[in-house]
């Protein structure tokens, strides 16, 4: 059985409903496949942190990773629930300042961001640059001379902490591409080069540990190992911290098994972790800064698709093929994640066999679901994948010239399109034939 999130719900004509609309209809009027969002259940979880940390914590920002889903109307959102904006490349700055996201309250992050990502960030104020390397530090204080400025930055430092969490997306760790590592003096370096660099105004650290995180143990000893940094550097440079930003990463429930922890019980674990650390080492209380993603926008998600070709293979397997597949999900090629589904038009029906859903790509990897018990399905059926919010749509691609998929915001029975479906035309706007190959009009 597919769990129903938020506003999800069964309607009198036995079909999927989320944010007032019925699925079908949606799937009818937008096509398929079809990002839904249940824009209500977004806005309480951004409330969810922000009300928390006010109650809890009000030296502090919540600040949104866009890099989960970035769009123009995302980010008005994010926005409009007082938040601050993670983006992680030119292309996620320009749509915030496209959004008209206040620059001050956005952190551009990123392990190797170029020199044109730098100015761009530099000439659009953002609030800070996390400088994540000793040669990113170098090349900033460069561009902010040559732009007669000062940038606001902050160091980002690996704290060794090993979150239990899928390999690929643990992020802590001293072996890893992300930060500096405060084991091998490495942040420290950094902290004395930033601190002698004119053109850069060091204002603290940031660490992020890792994603899709249910043990808040790994938060309490991230803060805290932090908060001795922040101790370490103080005492040898006697520069002090006024900000520590401790990244994003809680849970969300995607299958059975999943125990994703209360936001608030979150926020209090770290208030508290820096409370008592701070007492410790006889620091002032910095200001806190998180930047959850998965756990804003994941569980308030769904994917809708078409049923295709149904292939039985007697005795070993029942495929069911999908209008999508690691084009708009590539998560369980990626990480073998999970993903429970149902059939949106036949969401009270009982369960009678198992069956593995295929997406179309000429991949035989390309598998959205092994083995998950549906009713009788038939070509034309909608199917309804759950949890579907974080890192689908951002994580898409064309390949095989597909289309990506639109994106609707759905809340009190109305569906706003806020991602167009992607069009042949636009597939190939790009294309360049040259002159020696023209045959055919000019059109390239
Ligand atoms: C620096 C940074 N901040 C925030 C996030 C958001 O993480 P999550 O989506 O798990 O909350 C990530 C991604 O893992 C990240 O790399
Ligand atoms: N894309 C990953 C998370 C990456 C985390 C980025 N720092 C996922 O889907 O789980």
């Amino acid at each position: 059985m597919m769990k129903l999130y938020g506003s999800m719900k069964s309607n009198p004509a036995g079909h999927l409903e989320i944010g007032g609309c019925d699925a079908v209809t949606l799937a009818a009027e937008f096509g398929t496949p079809l990002y839904v969002m249940d824009e209500e259940q977004i806005r309480a979880n951004c409330r969810a942190y922000v009300h928390s940390f006010a109650r809890h914590y009000p030296n502090s920002e919540v600040v949104y990773a866009s890099k989960v889903f970035s769009t123009v109307a995302m980010c008005r959102l994010a926005e409009e629930e007082n938040m601050g904006l993670d983006v992680v490349s030119g292309g996620e700055l320009y749509t915030a300042l496209q959004a008209g996201f206040p620059a001050d309250r956005i952190y551009f992050h990123g392990n190797n961001k170029t020199a044109p990502e730098l100015l761009m960030a530099i000439d659009a104020k953002v609030g800070r640059i996390v400088v994540d390397n000793l040669h990113e530090l170098e090349l900033l204080n460069e561009l902010a001379a040559a732009r007669k400025t000062a940038v606001s930055i902050m160091l980002r430092v690996s704290p060794g902490i090993d979150a239990h969490t899928h390999h690929y997306i643990k992020t802590g760790m001293i072996d890893s591409k992300f930060g500096l590592a405060i084991a091998n003096g490495q942040a420290l370096a950094a902290v004395r080069a930033a601190l002698a660099r004119e053109n850069l105004a060091v204002h603290g650290f940031h660490c992020h540990i890792g994603s899709q995180i249910f043990d808040l143990k790994s938060y309490t000893e991230a803060a805290e190992s932090m908060m001795s940094f922040v101790r370490e550097a103080s005492v040898q440079t006697g520069f002090i911290a006024k900000e520590l930003n401790l990244g994003g990463g809680l849970g969300i429930f995607y299958t059975e098994g999943d125990t994703p922890q209360p936001i608030e019980r979150f926020v209090q674990e770290i208030v508290k972790a820096v409370t008592v650390a701070a007492g410790r080492y006889d620091l002032p209380r910095p200001k806190i800064i998180v930047e959850p993603g998965r756990s804003i926008v994941g569980e308030a998600g769904v994917t809708l698709y078409t049923v295709g070709s149904i292939k039985e293979i007697p005795g070993v397997r029942k495929y069911v093929a999908v209008d999508g597949g690691m084009t708009d999900n590539p998560r369980p090629a990626l990480y073998q994640a999970q993903y429970e589904a149902a059939l949106a038009n036949k969401i009270n029906h009982v369960s009678v066999q198992t069956v593995s859903i295929a997406g179309k790509c000429c991949e035989s990897g390309d598998m959205l679901i092994w083995d998950i018990e549906l009713p009788v399905v038939e070509p034309g059926d909608i199917l309804v994948v759950a949890a579907t919010g974080a890192y689908n749509y951002s994580m898409a691609s064309n390949y095989n010239r597909n289309l990506r998929p639109a994106v609707v915001f759905v809340q009190n029975g109305k569906a706003d399109l806020i991602v167009r479906r992607e069009t042949y035309e636009a597939i190939i706007q790009n294309d360049v034939l040259p002159e020696r190959m023209r045959k055919l009009p000019a059109q390239y």
